[in-house]
Protein backbone atom coordinates (compact mmCIF):
# COMPACT_ATOMS: atom_id res chain seq x y z
CA UNK A 1 0.00 0.00 0.00
CA UNK A 2 1.02 3.72 -0.41
CA UNK A 3 2.22 5.51 2.60
CA UNK A 4 2.72 8.54 0.54
CA UNK A 5 0.38 11.29 0.57
CA UNK A 6 -3.17 10.57 1.69
CA UNK A 7 -6.26 9.88 -0.74
CA UNK A 8 -9.03 10.19 1.18
CA UNK A 9 -11.09 7.56 -0.26
CA UNK A 10 -14.08 5.35 0.24
CA UNK A 11 -13.34 1.92 1.19
CA UNK A 12 -15.45 -1.40 0.36
CA UNK A 13 -14.81 -3.04 4.01
CA UNK A 14 -15.13 0.20 6.05
CA UNK A 15 -18.01 1.24 8.25
CA UNK A 16 -20.39 3.78 7.50
CA UNK A 17 -18.54 6.26 9.76
CA UNK A 18 -21.12 7.79 12.49
CA UNK A 19 -20.47 11.62 11.90
CA UNK A 20 -21.73 12.45 8.41
CA UNK A 21 -18.57 14.65 8.21
CA UNK A 22 -15.86 12.32 8.66
CA UNK A 23 -13.89 11.16 6.02
CA UNK A 24 -12.22 7.12 5.88
CA UNK A 25 -9.39 7.47 4.52
CA UNK A 26 -7.59 3.66 5.51
CA UNK A 27 -10.86 0.91 5.66
CA UNK A 28 -10.79 -2.55 7.03
CA UNK A 29 -8.42 -4.10 4.49
CA UNK A 30 -5.89 -0.92 4.17
CA UNK A 31 -5.01 -1.19 8.24
CA UNK A 32 -5.00 -4.90 7.97
CA UNK A 33 -2.26 -4.55 4.88
CA UNK A 34 -0.33 -1.78 6.45
CA UNK A 35 0.08 -3.74 9.67
CA UNK A 36 1.39 -6.48 7.51
CA UNK A 37 3.79 -4.17 5.86
CA UNK A 38 4.86 -2.75 8.96
CA UNK A 39 5.37 -6.51 10.44
CA UNK A 40 7.85 -7.55 7.54
CA UNK A 41 9.61 -3.83 7.81
CA UNK A 42 10.45 -4.34 11.55
CA UNK A 43 12.07 -8.26 10.35
CA UNK A 44 13.79 -6.52 7.97
CA UNK A 45 15.24 -3.67 9.56
CA UNK A 46 16.27 -6.23 13.25
CA UNK A 47 17.19 -8.95 10.94
CA UNK A 48 14.20 -11.16 12.53
CA UNK A 49 12.41 -10.70 16.12
CA UNK A 50 15.11 -12.51 18.23
CA UNK A 51 15.57 -8.79 19.82
CA UNK A 52 12.40 -7.57 19.31
CA UNK A 53 9.89 -6.64 22.04
CA UNK A 54 6.71 -4.05 20.72
CA UNK A 55 5.38 -2.03 23.62
CA UNK A 56 1.54 -0.66 23.18
CA UNK A 57 0.54 2.58 24.13
CA UNK A 58 -2.74 3.18 25.46
CA UNK A 59 -5.01 3.11 24.55
CA UNK A 60 -4.88 1.75 20.90
CA UNK A 61 -1.80 1.36 20.27
CA UNK A 62 -1.97 -1.93 22.41
CA UNK A 63 -4.27 -3.73 20.10
CA UNK A 64 -2.18 -2.72 17.31
CA UNK A 65 0.87 -4.16 18.97
CA UNK A 66 -0.66 -7.42 19.76
CA UNK A 67 -1.51 -7.63 15.93
CA UNK A 68 2.10 -6.90 15.04
CA UNK A 69 3.19 -9.16 16.90
CA UNK A 70 0.95 -12.08 15.54
CA UNK A 71 1.92 -11.00 12.13
CA UNK A 72 5.82 -11.84 13.44
CA UNK A 73 5.02 -14.89 14.43
CA UNK A 74 3.15 -16.18 11.86
CA UNK A 75 6.15 -15.17 9.80
CA UNK A 76 8.76 -16.46 12.30
CA UNK A 77 6.41 -18.92 13.71
CA UNK A 78 9.02 -20.28 16.61
CA UNK A 79 8.33 -16.51 18.03
CA UNK A 80 5.96 -16.23 21.08
CA UNK A 81 3.52 -13.71 20.87
CA UNK A 82 3.32 -13.51 24.78
CA UNK A 83 7.31 -12.48 25.16
CA UNK A 84 7.27 -10.14 22.22
CA UNK A 85 4.63 -7.55 23.61
CA UNK A 86 3.85 -5.21 26.21
CA UNK A 87 2.05 -2.45 27.20
CA UNK A 88 3.22 1.00 28.37
CA UNK A 89 1.38 3.53 30.12
CA UNK A 90 3.12 6.88 29.93
CA UNK A 91 0.52 9.08 32.00
CA UNK A 92 2.61 9.88 34.81
CA UNK A 93 5.25 10.75 31.97
CA UNK A 94 3.09 13.06 30.12
CA UNK A 95 3.92 17.12 30.36
CA UNK A 96 0.45 18.15 30.33
CA UNK A 97 -1.09 16.62 33.27
CA UNK A 98 -1.26 19.86 34.79
CA UNK A 99 -3.83 20.55 32.38
CA UNK A 100 -5.98 17.21 31.89
CA UNK A 101 -4.71 16.04 35.95
CA UNK A 102 -8.02 13.67 35.71
CA UNK A 103 -6.33 11.14 33.31
CA UNK A 104 -6.53 7.73 34.66
CA UNK A 105 -3.52 6.02 35.24
CA UNK A 106 -2.79 2.93 32.94
CA UNK A 107 -0.96 -0.43 33.05
CA UNK A 108 2.66 -0.91 32.32
CA UNK A 109 2.87 -4.79 31.36
CA UNK A 110 6.61 -5.66 29.97
CA UNK A 111 7.50 -9.05 28.58
CA UNK A 112 8.86 -11.69 31.12
CA UNK A 113 12.47 -11.05 29.13
CA UNK A 114 12.65 -7.42 30.01
CA UNK A 115 14.05 -4.65 27.73
CA UNK A 116 17.46 -4.50 28.77
CA UNK A 117 19.29 -4.98 25.85
CA UNK A 118 16.56 -5.49 23.30
CA UNK A 119 15.02 -3.29 20.94
CA UNK A 120 11.99 -1.52 21.66
CA UNK A 121 9.71 -1.23 19.14
CA UNK A 122 6.77 1.83 20.50
CA UNK A 123 3.67 1.21 19.38
CA UNK A 124 0.54 3.72 18.79
CA UNK A 125 -2.04 4.93 16.93
CA UNK A 126 -1.58 8.35 15.67
CA UNK A 127 1.20 10.78 16.21
CA UNK A 128 0.86 13.79 16.03
CA UNK A 129 2.78 16.45 18.40
CA UNK A 130 5.24 13.93 19.80
CA UNK A 131 4.31 14.67 22.80
CA UNK A 132 3.14 10.94 23.78
CA UNK A 133 6.43 9.71 22.25
CA UNK A 134 8.53 11.85 24.10
CA UNK A 135 6.38 10.55 27.52
CA UNK A 136 6.89 7.41 27.06
CA UNK A 137 10.59 7.55 26.12
CA UNK A 138 10.76 8.80 29.84
CA UNK A 139 8.60 6.02 31.24
CA UNK A 140 11.39 3.67 29.31
CA UNK A 141 13.98 5.10 30.70
CA UNK A 142 12.73 4.19 34.53
CA UNK A 143 12.24 0.46 33.53
CA UNK A 144 15.47 -0.36 31.74
CA UNK A 145 18.03 -0.02 29.50
CA UNK A 146 17.00 -0.84 25.30
CA UNK A 147 19.39 -1.52 22.84
CA UNK A 148 17.69 0.96 20.56
CA UNK A 149 14.15 2.35 20.60
CA UNK A 150 12.09 2.38 17.04
CA UNK A 151 8.42 3.66 16.82
CA UNK A 152 5.60 2.64 15.06
CA UNK A 153 2.32 4.39 13.84
CA UNK A 154 -0.59 3.39 12.08
CA UNK A 155 -0.58 6.94 11.07
CA UNK A 156 1.29 9.88 10.88
CA UNK A 157 -0.77 12.92 11.04
CA UNK A 158 2.51 15.48 11.31
CA UNK A 159 2.47 18.40 12.89
CA UNK A 160 4.98 17.62 15.31
CA UNK A 161 6.07 20.00 18.19
CA UNK A 162 9.06 17.49 18.99
CA UNK A 163 12.06 16.38 17.08
CA UNK A 164 10.77 12.64 16.84
CA UNK A 165 9.88 10.48 13.66
CA UNK A 166 8.70 7.29 13.49
CA UNK A 167 10.50 4.56 11.94
CA UNK A 168 7.41 2.75 10.70
CA UNK A 169 4.46 4.25 9.58
CA UNK A 170 1.04 2.76 7.88
CA UNK A 171 -0.34 5.92 6.46
CA UNK A 172 1.84 9.44 6.20
CA UNK A 173 -1.62 11.75 6.61
CA UNK A 174 -1.09 15.42 5.86
CA UNK A 175 -3.83 17.26 8.04
CA UNK A 176 -4.55 20.83 9.28
CA UNK A 177 -4.54 21.06 13.20
CA UNK A 178 -8.10 21.64 12.99
CA UNK A 179 -8.81 17.94 11.81
CA UNK A 180 -9.33 15.21 13.94
CA UNK A 181 -7.45 11.80 13.21
CA UNK A 182 -9.76 9.21 14.75
CA UNK A 183 -8.66 5.37 14.89
CA UNK A 184 -11.41 2.83 15.35
CA UNK A 185 -10.61 -0.73 16.35
CA UNK A 186 -12.40 -3.41 16.63
CA UNK A 187 -11.04 -4.87 20.19
CA UNK A 188 -12.09 -1.26 21.62
CA UNK A 189 -14.49 0.40 19.80
CA UNK A 190 -17.09 -2.26 19.61
CA UNK A 191 -19.86 -0.82 22.02
CA UNK A 192 -22.68 -2.79 23.20
CA UNK A 193 -21.64 -5.77 21.71
CA UNK A 194 -22.10 -4.13 18.49
CA UNK A 195 -18.85 -4.88 16.23
CA UNK A 196 -16.86 -2.00 15.12
CA UNK A 197 -14.61 -2.83 11.88
CA UNK A 198 -11.59 -1.32 11.67
CA UNK A 199 -11.13 2.32 10.41
CA UNK A 200 -8.96 5.50 10.17
CA UNK A 201 -11.10 8.89 9.85
CA UNK A 202 -10.43 12.39 9.17
CA UNK A 203 -13.31 15.22 10.35
CA UNK A 204 -12.86 18.88 11.22
CA UNK A 205 -12.87 18.78 14.68
CA UNK A 206 -15.54 20.87 16.50
CA UNK A 207 -15.86 24.45 16.12
CA UNK A 208 -12.21 24.32 14.52
CA UNK A 209 -10.19 23.94 17.34
CA UNK A 210 -6.95 22.58 17.01
CA UNK A 211 -6.89 18.84 18.51
CA UNK A 212 -4.34 19.75 21.15
CA UNK A 213 -6.53 22.73 21.88
CA UNK A 214 -9.46 20.59 21.61
CA UNK A 215 -8.26 17.70 24.31
O1 LIG B 1 1.64 12.96 19.20
P1 LIG B 1 0.63 13.41 20.20
O2 LIG B 1 0.26 14.87 20.05
O3 LIG B 1 1.01 13.09 21.60
O4 LIG B 1 -0.73 12.68 19.87
C1 LIG B 1 -0.83 11.31 19.63
C2 LIG B 1 -1.52 10.61 20.76
O5 LIG B 1 -2.84 11.14 20.91
C3 LIG B 1 -3.74 10.05 21.00
O6 LIG B 1 -3.84 9.57 22.29
P2 LIG B 1 -4.79 10.23 23.39
O7 LIG B 1 -3.93 11.05 24.31
O8 LIG B 1 -5.91 10.96 22.72
O9 LIG B 1 -5.29 8.98 24.22
P3 LIG B 1 -6.04 7.66 23.75
O10 LIG B 1 -5.10 6.91 22.84
O11 LIG B 1 -6.27 6.92 25.01
O12 LIG B 1 -7.29 8.06 23.03
C4 LIG B 1 -3.10 8.99 20.15
O13 LIG B 1 -3.59 7.71 20.48
C5 LIG B 1 -1.64 9.15 20.46
O14 LIG B 1 -1.26 8.38 21.59
O1 LIG C 1 -6.06 14.02 15.54
C1 LIG C 1 -5.52 13.41 16.49
C2 LIG C 1 -4.46 13.96 17.22
C3 LIG C 1 -3.90 13.23 18.22
N1 LIG C 1 -4.38 12.03 18.50
C4 LIG C 1 -5.41 11.48 17.81
O2 LIG C 1 -5.82 10.35 18.09
N2 LIG C 1 -5.96 12.19 16.81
Amino acid sequence: MNAGAAVPKKSPTSPAPSDATETVVLGEADVARALTRIAHEILERNKGAQDVVLLGIPTRGVPLALRLADRLAHVEPGLDVESLVGELDVTMYRDDLHKHPTRAIGTTTLPASGIDGKVVVLVDDVLYSGRTIRAALDAINDLGRPRAVQLATLVDRGHRELPIRPDYVGKNLPTSASERVRVRLAEVDSADGAPVTDAVTISQSASGATTEAAR
